[in-house]
């Protein structure tokens, strides 16, 4: 009967993961995956979330289907992570948010849903982006094309050329943005930049799909959800999928949602609707469990507070790995310029370094990272930052 399929090659980010955990060298090093992990190298479970289950298993009880769409309060609870408690959308109604399985199940429906109501249009990815973007939206049936982002000679983004390629698309394209913390560049846009962006993107009449995957990595909660406010504020109609996985250490519980910030609360009703009628003929509801562990660490205070100390917490751990590998392959390699470890924000940094040099740093010296030159500062520790070093330096420097 299938004879016929094509062999599927495996993911390059999970097929890597695949290959370190089979290394047997100790002195391997995992930069590869958007993982966080902590100064032991272990994937933490947060007090915050340990917590929550605790109080969940105490109030036992059913494990009924959700809605299509969600549990309310989680919902709710989202809206106003991402705009803000009293942002004025959420008042008016303007806002349709489903949970979805992980935000990868909101980028989905959503890209789905589009194809369904924008049958005749495209989509433009940053030029890099996530792996998974391109194959998500190419599963919808899109035609997927990319606007120019990084720019590998001074390590920041090609604005002006983005603007241009923006100002030549077709009404109602669809535009993917990293709302903060770029994977896999770790280099943003500025608020200016954004107050430059949304202009033209309400010119064009274009649809902005933002993908909020770590929050709270960048700056700060609020900080980081700039785009997603300003947006809001313009009244521009755009989507925006986010994830829990990261900033709750909850990858396997598959938390996440998508949002439909509308131009009324008519719009989001109908918007609403067709979500709804998207999930039920993918996964039909989603899970229960995620839905709980969500609603409890946004919305009990003292769970809340605790989160985001915890937050915090890893988003310092990180730029502290960020300097402490600066500063060592500053001092290995005198006169080279590594600054963009510490002006590039999030789990990753884009290192420039060539598909061949990662696969040296991979096979001689047990140091994962993709093969785009991404790696993920979250692997790095006290423990592994110095070898990280070397190596990289050995490879560099030869
Ligand atoms: C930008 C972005 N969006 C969505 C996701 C998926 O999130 P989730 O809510 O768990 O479905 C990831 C995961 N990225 C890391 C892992 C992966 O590739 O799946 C990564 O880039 O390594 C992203 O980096």
């Amino acid at each position: 009967m299938f004879q016929h399929i094509t062999p599927y090659a495996g993911d390059p980010i999970f097929a890597l993961v695949d290959a370190f955990n089979a290394d047997p060298r100790p002195q391997k090093v995992n930069l590869s995956i958007g993982i966080y992990f902590d100064e032991a190298g272990k994937l933490p479970v947060l007090d915050s979330v340990r917590h929550a289950e605790a109080q969940i298993v105490a109030a036992d009880g059913p494990k009924p289907y959700l809605a299509m769409e969600g549990d309310a309060e989680t919902r709710k609870q989202v809206q106003m992570l991402l705009l803000g408690a009293d942002h004025p959308a959420i008042a008016a109604g303007r806002v349709a948010t489903i949970q979805s399985v992980g935000s990868s199940g909101g980028l989905k429906v959503g890209a789905d849903f589009m194809k369904t109501w924008l049958p005749e249009a495209q989509v433009w990815v940053s030029d890099p982006t996530w792996d998974n973007h391109r194959s998500m939206f190419e599963g919808s049936g899109f035609q997927v094309n990319t606007y120019p982002y990084y720019d590998a000679s001074t390590g920041g983004v090609r604005f002006d050329a983005m603007l241009d390629t923006l100002r030549t698309l077709p009404a109602r394209s669809i535009v993917l943005l990293h709302a903060c913390c770029h994977n896999p560049t770790g280099v943003d846009l500025t608020r200016a930049q954004w107050d430059a962006l949304i202009p033209v993107l309400r010119e064009r009449e274009l649809l902005p799909y933002l993908d909020l995957a770590y929050q709270g990595f960048g700056d700060g909660i609020d900080e980081d959800a700039y785009a997603v406010r300003a947006l809001a504020d313009s009244g521009i109609t755009f989507f925006i999928a986010n994830s829990f996985s990261k900033s709750m250490s909850v990858y396997g519980e598959r938390c996440g949602a998508l949002s439909a910030v509308c131009a009324d609360a008519a719009e989001a009703a109908l918007v609403l609707g067709q979500l709804r009628y998207t999930v039920r003929r993918i996964y039909s509801s989603p899970p229960m469990h995620s839905a709980r562990i969500v609603s409890r660490v946004l919305g009990d205070a003292e769970l809340r507070a605790q989160w985001e100390g915890e937050l915090a917490a890893m988003r310092e751990r990180i730029a502290a790995m960020r300097r402490a590998l600066h500063d060592r392959l500053i001092a290995l390699l005198p006169g080279r310029d590594f600054g963009y470890f510490l002006s590039q924000r999030g789990m990753f940094s884009y290192t420039g370094l060539s598909a061949a040099q990662v696969d040296r740093l991979r096979e001689e010296h047990a140091v994962y990272l993709i093969r785009s030159g991404r790696i993920c500062v979250a692997g790095l520790n006290t423990s592994n930052v110095e070898r990280t070093a070397q190596a990289m330096a050995a490879v560099i420097g030869s």
